[in-house]
C-alpha cells in the first residue's frame, strides 16, 4: 500500500523525515531513506528546494545504502570501488537534475552518517556517481564537523570561455567527477569579483560542454600567510542546475587546480575563499583533497501534502 506524504509516494503509514545542512553556505536537505521509498521526481526536489515554498536548499541528498538504490532502480549498477552496503550521497540539484558528484554535500553527508552512528569510526567511504570518496571526519558534535574528502584526480580539458552578462571569461575545463570551466581573471580583484551580477544571462560553448557546466569567476593566487599552503584565491561560482550558490567543493578543487595551473604548478594546496567560507584544496599528481566544515543546521518532518 502507498500514501501520499508532500506528494511523494510512501509506504502506509511512512513519513518523511528530513535533516537540514549546509557546507560553507551551500545548503542541502539530506533525506534518509534507507528503504529507497521516495520518488525523488524533479518536481518534488525543486519544490523542496523552494526558498518561498518548501524547506530551501541548493541541493537534494538522499540517504540509501548503494545497493538499496540499485535493487529500487535509482541507479543501473553500483560504480566500481562501492560495496552494496556503502552508505551512498544520491545527489539532485535545487532544479531536479541528477549530477554525478557534490563537494561540500559529502562532508555533510559523511558529517550526518557519523552524528547519526551508522558508521563505525571517522574514517569511510561514501559512493556517488563518480565513484568512491573516502572522507575522514576530523572533528564532530552533533553540530558541527571539519571533514576532509578525496576528491580523485582532478582531469583539464581545452581551453573554453563563458559570456556573462555580455564580458567574456576565459578558462579551462576541469573534471573533478563534475564538469567546470575554472576562469582565472588575472585583472581580478575581490571587490570586482563581488561586482558581477551572476544572476545576468550566461553562454558557454555546449560543444564543450554537452551536459552544462558549473562556472567558477576565481582571482589570480596570492602567497598564503597558512604555514605550508602555496596561496589563496576568492571564488564565485554559477551552479549547474541551481544557479549562483554561496560555494561549491567540487568548484574549489577545480579552482584550485587552475590557479595552481596559472603560476606554473600542478600540485600544491590553495585555500579557496567563496562567500559562504574557507575551504583548503591539495591537488596531487593522482589526488586531491577538500577540506572544510560541515554544519547540521535542524531536523523535522514534511507534512502530509505540504506540496
Ligand atoms: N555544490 C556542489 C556541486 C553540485 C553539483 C553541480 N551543481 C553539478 O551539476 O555538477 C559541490 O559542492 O560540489
Amino acid at each position: 500500500m502507498v500514501g501520499e506524504t508532500g506528494g511523494v509516494r510512501v509506504q502506509e503509514g511512512a513519513h518523511v523525515d528530513f535533516v537540514k545542512g549546509h557546507g560553507t553556505q551551500n545548503d542541502f536537505v539530506l533525506l534518509p531513506d534507507p528503504g529507497v521509498a521516495l520518488d525523488l521526481t524533479p518536481e518534488f526536489v525543486s519544490a523542496l528546494c523552494d526558498r518561498q515554498r518548501g524547506i530551501g536548499a541548493d541541493g537534494v541528498l538522499r540517504v540509501a545504502t548503494a545497493g538499496a538504490l540499485r535493487d529500487a532502480g535509482v541507479l543501473a549498477t553500483v560504480p566500481d570501488g562501492i560495496d552494496d552496503n556503502d552508505w551512498f550521497m544520491d545527489y539532485r540539484n535545487g532544479d531536479g537534475s541528477i549530477a554525478e558528484m557534490c563537494g561540500n554535500g559529502v562532508r555533510v553527508f559523511a558529517h550526518y552518517l557519523a552524528a547519526h552512528d551508522l558508521v563505525a569510526g571517522n574514517d569511510f567511504v561514501v559512493g556517488s556517481r563518480a565513484g568512491a570518496r573516502p572522507v575522514v571526519v576530523h572533528a564532530r558534535n552533533g553540530t558541527h564537523a571539519e571533514v576532509s574528502v578525496s576528491m580523485g584526480k582532478v582531469v583539464f580539458g581545452s581551453d573554453s570561455k563563458a559570456t556573462i552578462g555580455g564580458t567574456t571569461y576565459a578558462g579551462v575545463a576541469v573534471d573533478v567527477g563534475n564538469p567546470h570551466l575554472a576562469c582565472v581573471v588575472e585583472s581580478m580583484t575581490a571587490e570586482t569579483l563581488d561586482d558581477i551580477d551572476l544572476t545576468a544571462p550566461i553562454t558557454y560553448d555546449t560543444g564543450d560542454f554537452p551536459a552544462g557546466v558549473n562556472i567558477e569567476l576565481i582571482t589570480a593566487p596570492t602567497p598564503s600567510t597558512v604555514d605550508g599552503v602555496t596561496g589563496e584565491v576568492q571564488m564565485r561560482v554559477h551552479e549547474r542546475g541551481v544557479g549562483e550558490t554561496r560555494s561549491c567543493g567540487t568548484g574549489t578543487v577545480a579552482a584550485a587546480a587552475a590557479a595552481l595551473r596559472s603560476i606554473g604548478r600542478n600540485t600544491g594546496a590553495i585555500i579557496v575563499a567563496v562567500p559562504g567560507g574557507r575551504i583548503t584544496v591539495t591537488i596531487r599528481d593522482n589526488d586531491s583533497e577538500l577540506r572544510g566544515p560541515s554544519i547540521l543546521v535542524g531536523a523535522g518532518m514534511l507534512n502530509e501534502g505540504w506540496l
